[in-house]
């Protein structure tokens, strides 16, 4: 007989009172690879966003993102596709040191005005390892075969 042990990162998650009632984050299929974000909004008071316009939008949720991996706040494909809603800081960054609420950016870039309301699956997070680099100042920098070349150099 194998044991199997649980190798994933545990994220701990903390519920605030607009949170009350809203499902966990939740990863929506074995292989998914970000968890859906839901709007913390009034459940009395969608949120309208009119063509153009952006809002913040509350989770309900504090993330402790475990060190050594962020969080990153992406959109949904479907609401991309479907309504023109996208996350405006597209990937957005959450710190393992953030103890504030997570919240997402949304913006409507679609034609028609949109409406948030409670619960609804707004974003997704993934969680993924980063590494902080050591910084260091040289004078300068050392020869490779590409050099400067960037922005297209290759042709197309
Ligand atoms: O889509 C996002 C992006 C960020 N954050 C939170 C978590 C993150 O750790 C914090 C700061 O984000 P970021 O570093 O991108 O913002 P900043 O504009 O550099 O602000 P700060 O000066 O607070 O770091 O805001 C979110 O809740 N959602």
């Amino acid at each position: 007989m194998t044991i199997h042990h649980d190798t994933r990162p545990t994220l701990n998650v903390i519920r605030l009172a607009n949170g009350e009632g809203l499902d966990l984050p939740a990863y929506e299929s074995k292989g998914a690879a970000g968890m859906d974000l839901r709007a913390a909004v009034d459940a009395d008071a969608p949120l309208t966003l009119l063509p153009g316009k952006r809002a913040l939008v509350p989770t309900g949720f504090i993330f402790e993102i475990p060190e050594g991996f962020e969080g990153q706040v992406r959109p949904r494909s479907g609401l991309a596709f479907k309504y023109g809603m996208t996350c405006l800081n597209s990937p957005g960054t959450v710190d393992s040191d953030y103890r504030g609420e997570v919240k997402v950016l949304l913006v409507n870039l679609g034609e028609e005005t949109f409406i948030v309301e409670r619960g609804m699956r707004i974003a997704q997070m993934v969680i993924a390892p980063v590494t902080q680099a050591r910084i260091a100042e040289i004078a300068e920098a050392s020869e490779t075969a590409r050099g400067a070349g960037g922005f297209g150099s290759t042709g197309v």
